[in-house]
């Protein structure tokens, strides 16, 4: 067979530059395709409609006398005018096709594609995969640039063609077509965008990713790492105003109306013109009209003369002040006597549109919506708001000393409280929730167990199994299932973290070993989870940090960031002082209970004497 990269696209999406010949991992992304098929056909050739010299170059850098084909057609009409053009030139009874951007190509394709063709007695067999859609259900997924067809069809892919049909799978109707499902979609990837490309040189390459195995980080790093590998769930869901609370809009919301919808008075009164107020004496103006809240204010209000006013009633056109009525000089039944200098003009004036204009952002997307956004949102008169969907968290803790509550603690083993702060710790982010118990010490258990997690969930939380002494087999069993990255951190407590993605059945879901240690848990949870399924969720993490005095000295090497449990109160000198919870033995959950802060100590930062001020990160907000 000739194998085909089709590279003849006008890159569209990548801002029309040549796809095939963006820079990945140091080489066009042609050479990565080039490099995987040629190993797997006769013949290769290249598709592409311009650069044909650096395609050339392509070839011959790998050692391949691969020939550059011009699509027949003029005018860049797709991959279909691509197929017809190696159709008609190849010189083999078989032609497989490849796009330029997938560099990820599966090394059995063609042997696959090639059996499946014979045993079915097809004219075509393409490539298929098990994906997720964006609400996280399956589907097949149909790849049709990667295909294996005889010469034989050209006439019908002619045929088709001349009759204006340009999809790629348009013209299935006309020949035999069998589909071969392969197990690793990732291997399908196709990069559309220069994002994407940025993105896929970041995820796959380990030693780009900083998924490195052993790796030992900086608290930074790592966390770097997790932000730029993670994007955004897409889909968006619509929903009732008070189900929109602590969920991420999805959008701006740009006010349809002007709010407050008209210029109004602040305050009960009297308002009129600041032009008619004497500047050397006492001002009295007749009251001509009184206005109500919640009426429209057709009144006009003659020159010298004022509007008995009520807070919020509109203002009268032509009145710029309002005098509040207890600022009065007198009050007779019909005239209000305003004494010299006693009122701004222009004062306790609101103007429309001041709250919120009609047509601008009241809202930015990415906002997690607090109780004044209702509100806010209930004064546009809003009744639904675009939020992002829910995440779904996966979590299991691993150790055969585990006992779930219920059971009977035999000696030697302890209860799980990992999933339970898990528990905690997620739904308090508004994630939905999938505990999947506690998972014995056996790979073929922990092995099942990821596989479900990864189908079900949009990332899953580990806790246990990933130091340095732990069963070897957790981390070959995360590290087959996909690209994870084994981290010895810079930090304390939870220095031992794996961080990656792993795939089953086609879906894919990231993946983030926590230590077991219950406090070292929770710390990476708070340092590294939380902001990579923030940034998931669609908005970015925070937390309140505040300097304190430290009350005691605190001992600290250079060269990791340590996260200690600390209380933080008034001092009697009417400071913030911070005091460390005692022992910070990283299995000691009470401290962790008692604490309403965690100290942050920097990586550079040596030995803390009494008195000095430290970072801390408030409880509240954070968890
Ligand atoms: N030789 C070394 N030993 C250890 C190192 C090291 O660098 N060299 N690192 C220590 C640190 S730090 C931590 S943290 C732990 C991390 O170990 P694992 O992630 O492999 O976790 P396990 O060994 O399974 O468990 C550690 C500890 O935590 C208890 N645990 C585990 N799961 C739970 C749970 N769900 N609920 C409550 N308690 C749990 C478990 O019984 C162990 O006592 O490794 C150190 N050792
Ligand atoms: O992760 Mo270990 O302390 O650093 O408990
Ligand atoms: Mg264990």
């Amino acid at each position: 067979m000739t194998g085909m990269i089709l590279a003849g696209g006008r890159g569209t999406r990548m801002g029309r530059v040549d796809k095939g010949l963006q820079p990945f991992r140091g080489g066009p992304l042609a050479a990565h395709v080039l490099q995987r098929l040629a190993p797997q056909v006769a013949d290769v050739a290249i598709n592409a409609n311009r650069n044909h010299a650096a395609y050339a170059s392509i070839a011959v850098a790998a050692n391949s006398d691969a020939p550059v084909w011009q699509d027949d057609l003029q005018g860049f009409e797709g991959p279909l005018a691509g197929l017809q053009t190696g159709l008609r030139r190849c010189e083999t009874d078989w032609l497989l096709t490849v796009p330029c951007d997938s560099p990820f190509v599966p090394d059995d394709l063609a042997s696959r594609l090639a059996e499946a063709l014979l045993r079915d007695d097809a004219d075509l067999a393409v490539a298929v995969t098990m994906d997720a859609d964006e609400s996280g259900d399956a589907y097949r997924r149909v790849h049709p640039v990667f295909a294996l067809m005889k010469k034989s069809v050209l006439p019908k892919l002619d045929a088709y063609m001349e009759s204006g049909g340009r999809r790629m799978d348009g013209w299935y109707g006309a020949i035999k077509v069998t589909e071969v499902l392969f197990q690793d979609a990732g291997a399908f990837r196709n990069i559309n965008t220069l994002t994407d490309l940025k993105d896929m040189e970041k995820l796959s390459e380990p030693a780009a990713t900083g998924f490195d195995r052993k790796a030992s980080l900086s608290a930074a790093e790592a966390q770097r790492i997790i932000r730029d590998a993670i994007t955004p769930v897409t889909a968006v869901e619509k929903v009732a105003l008070r189900q929109a609370l602590e969920r991420v809009l999805a959008s701006d919301i740009i006010s349809p109306i002007d709010v407050p919808a008209h210029d109004n008075s602040a305050m009960d009164g009297y308002a009129f013109s600041s032009a008619d107020l004497l500047a050397d004496g006492p001002t009295t103006l007749r009251v001509a009209a009184t206005v109500l809240a919640g009426r429209p204010s057709g009144v006009h209000i003659p020159a010298g003369q004022c509007a008995r006013i009520m807070t919020g009633g509109v203002m009268p056109d032509g009145l710029d002040t309002v005098l509040p009525q207890e600022l009065a000089a007198a009050i007779s039944a019909d005239s209000v006597t305003i004494a010299p200098r006693s009122i701004t003009p222009g004062a306790n004036r609101r103007f429309k549109g001041e709250d919120l204009a009609s047509g601008k952002p009241a809202l930015h997307e990415g906002k997690i919506v607090t109780p004044a956004d209702l509100g806010l949102l209930a004064s546009l008169g809003l009744a639904e708001v675009p939020v992002r969907r829910r995440l779904r968290v996966a979590f299991f803790s691993t150790g055969d000393e585990l006992r779930s509550i219920g059971e009977t603690l035999e000696p030697g083993c302890i209860y799980d409280s990992n999933r339970y702060t898990l528990y905690g710790m997620l739904t308090r982010l508004g994630c939905d929730v999938i505990d999947m118990g506690a998972v014995r010490d056996d790979p073929a258990a922990l092995e099942e167990a990821l596989r479900t997690a990864c189908t079900s969930a949009d990332a899953v939380i580990t806790s246990g199994g990933v130091s340095a002494g732990a069963a070897d087999y957790i981390k070959s069993i995360m590290a087959e299932l996909g690209d994870v990255g084994f981290w010895n951190l810079d930090m304390r407590p939870g220095r031992p973290m794996a961080f990656g993605r792993i795939a089953s059945e086609g879906r894919q879901s990231w993946l983030f070993g926590l230590p077991g240690n219950p406090v070292a848990a929770m710390v990476a949870f708070y340092f590294f989870v939380r902001p990579g399924l923030m940034k998931m969720m669609g908005t970015t993490a925070s937390h309140f940090t505040v300097r304190a005095r430290s009350a005691v000295a605190l001992r600290k090497k250079p060269g990791r960031t340590e996260y200690q449990r600390g209380i933080i109160y008034i001092a009697p000198n009417g400071e913030r002082e911070v005091r460390i919870t005692g022992s910070q033995g990283s299995g000691i959950l009470r401290s962790m209970s008692e604490a309403n802060c965690m100290v942050i100590l920097p990586h550079e930062q040596g030995d803390v004497a009494a008195g000095e001020l430290v970072e801390v990160v408030m409880f509240e907000g954070l968890i």
